[in-house]
């Protein structure tokens, strides 16, 4: 064992526990000696010998047998004397190192005590619970899901495994939990014996990490290995985690040559995970891997319209307005956890004051949600969607012509950048190519007449919003 390869082996357990845990627990080790399988480390203090010792050795000790240490146990020497990290290991036997050989006993003993009380909790830690929301029947399907909908549908049906892994990704609060959980529930209908195991990747990395500390590695291993369908949900978690990626990696490895089900999801392509190994990913890209587009506007009123049937249940008697949907519906883009959010506010809110839920209490109620939806639309988007409509170049709108074929275009787009944005006259004279505000004043005022007066310009400008808004 040499200093090298202990820094490789402290890069490793750089990614497994993260960079404040490394930076306070391992950097300051200092690797001494391995003597008769024993790796000897010298440590600042006590107390960071036992916390190391108690926290991290078995991930030291796997670490090393990756590497093809054969190393049995750790051992911390403090310096008795000094309070701050020696500069180097001293050589000279005479020097006042005191060995915390507690630990090493307690080390090497700790994992038959431990074994049968983990053993247990592994056994009933099976599964993480399934949402009983989550199902096939309250997945609203639209354009933007249909595609992830059908291949959940078709690994549901349970059928020979015709695509391994199913990927499902996509941004956050788009339906991938639901979905996995919906399998989930589908399989064990049809099939209740059918060993499925859902979880999050923190989940299998906090297993992983226990199983080590408690040197339960071969129950961890069968306990992956023995599930017919494994779902591991937020899979980015473990990028940059580097044994958990080696054990995930096996962990798929062996289920698939059983030709056992994988389902994971992640919030973006696998090809595009930063710190995810290109083993690991190209495993991911080997079965279908589909994507949740974020929702469009008839997505997001069709799930308000199936959440309303349910509510309705707990809420008898509470009335919603027309058109409060559907504002809804245009308002809240983001994602469908906002939108659930916002129609479970509403309708508590309008049971208490015992309200019908019309536009007024709508705004009213969710006025911080609908203002930090607000789409900022900028000066620049709205140049160039005023230049795409009157076909003329951007230069022109910013640029100091007169023609009439670029100043009228050039006042809607001051128009509308009044209207859109809170950039006030100054600031968006300045983005027309420094124009003075009392101009843009004077384009916004000869814009919102001539509205009034020619039907073409009045339209141009709705349908110019319509698009920036959209
Ligand atoms: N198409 C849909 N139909 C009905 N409900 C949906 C739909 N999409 C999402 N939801 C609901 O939105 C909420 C968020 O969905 P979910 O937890 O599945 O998102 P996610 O994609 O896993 O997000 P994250 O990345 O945050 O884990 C859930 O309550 C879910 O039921």
């Amino acid at each position: 064992m040499t200093e090298d390869k202990w820094s490789q082996l402290r890069q490793r357990l750089l990614k497994t526990i993260g960079q404040n845990n490394y930076t306070t627990w391992i950097e300051p080790l200092e690797f001494d000696v391995l003597e008769g399988g024993v790796a000897i480390f010298h440590v600042p203090t006590n107390f960071m010998g036992n916390y190391v010792s108690q926290n991290f050795a078995d991930l030291i000790l796997h670490e090393f047998s990756l590497s093809g240490e054969p190393v049995q146990r750790l051992s911390f020497k403090v310096a008795a004397n000094s309070p701050v990290r020696p500069a180097r290991a001293p050589e000279r036997a005479e020097e006042p190192y005191l060995e915390l050989a507690d630990r090493n006993v307690e080390l090497e003993n700790s994992a038959p005590r431990a074994a049968s009380a983990t053993l247990a909790k592994m056994e009933t830690l099976q599964a993480a619970p399934l949402d009983p929301r989550f199902t096939f029947d309250s997945f609203v399907v639209g354009k933007p899901n249909e595609l992830a909908h059908a291949a959940a549908r078709r690994v549901a049906e349970g059928g020979p495994v015709t695509f391994n892994p199913l990927v499902l990704y996509g941004g956050v609060g788009l339906g991938k939990t639901h979905l996995m959980h919906a399998i989930a529930w589908e399989l064990i209908a049809r099939k209740p014996d059918l060993n499925v195991l859902y979880l999050s990747a923190e989940q299998f990395m906090y297993r992983f990490v226990q199983a080590l500390r408690e040197r339960r590695m071969m129950d961890f291993k069968h306990l992956f290995r023995s599930v017919d369908v494994l779902m591991v949900d937020d899979v980015q978690f473990i990028a940059g985690k580097g044994s958990t990626q080696e054990e995930f990696f096996h962990t798929f490895n062996a289920l698939v040559d059983q030709n056992k089900q994988i389902i994971i999801s992640a919030d973006r392509a696998p090809g595009e995970i930063k710190d995810l190994e290109d083993r690991v990913k190209s495993r991911l890209q080997c079965g279908l891997v589909v994507d949740l587009h974020p929702t469009d506007y008839e997505l997001r009123l069709g799930i308000l319209q199936t959440k309303v049937t349910q509510y309705g249940t707990s809420y008898p008697g509470l009335q919603i307005a027309d058109g409060v949907l559907e504002f809804l519906a245009h308002r809240i883009s983001t994602n469908v956890r906002v939108l659930e959010g916002a129609l479970t506010r509403l309708f508590a809110f309008a049971s208490l004051v015992g309200r019908e839920i019309d536009m007024d209490l709508t705004q009213d109620c969710l006025a911080d949600v609908l203002r930090a939806s607000e789409r900022k639309i900028t000066v620049e988007e709205i140049q160039r969607k005023v230049s795409d409509y009157y076909n003329i170049r951007m230069s022109d709108i910013i640029g100091p012509k007169r023609l009439r074929s670029f100043a009228r275009p050039r006042q809607v787009a001051m128009y509308l950048s009044k209207q859109l944005t809170s950039r006030s006259l100054p600031e968006i004279g300045r983005r027309f190519g420094g124009r003075d505000h009392t101009t843009v004043m004077h384009g916004v005022k000869r814009i919102e007449e001539l509205k009034q007066t020619d039907g073409q310009i009045a339209e141009d400008v709705e349908m110019l919003r319509r698009a920036l808004e959209a």
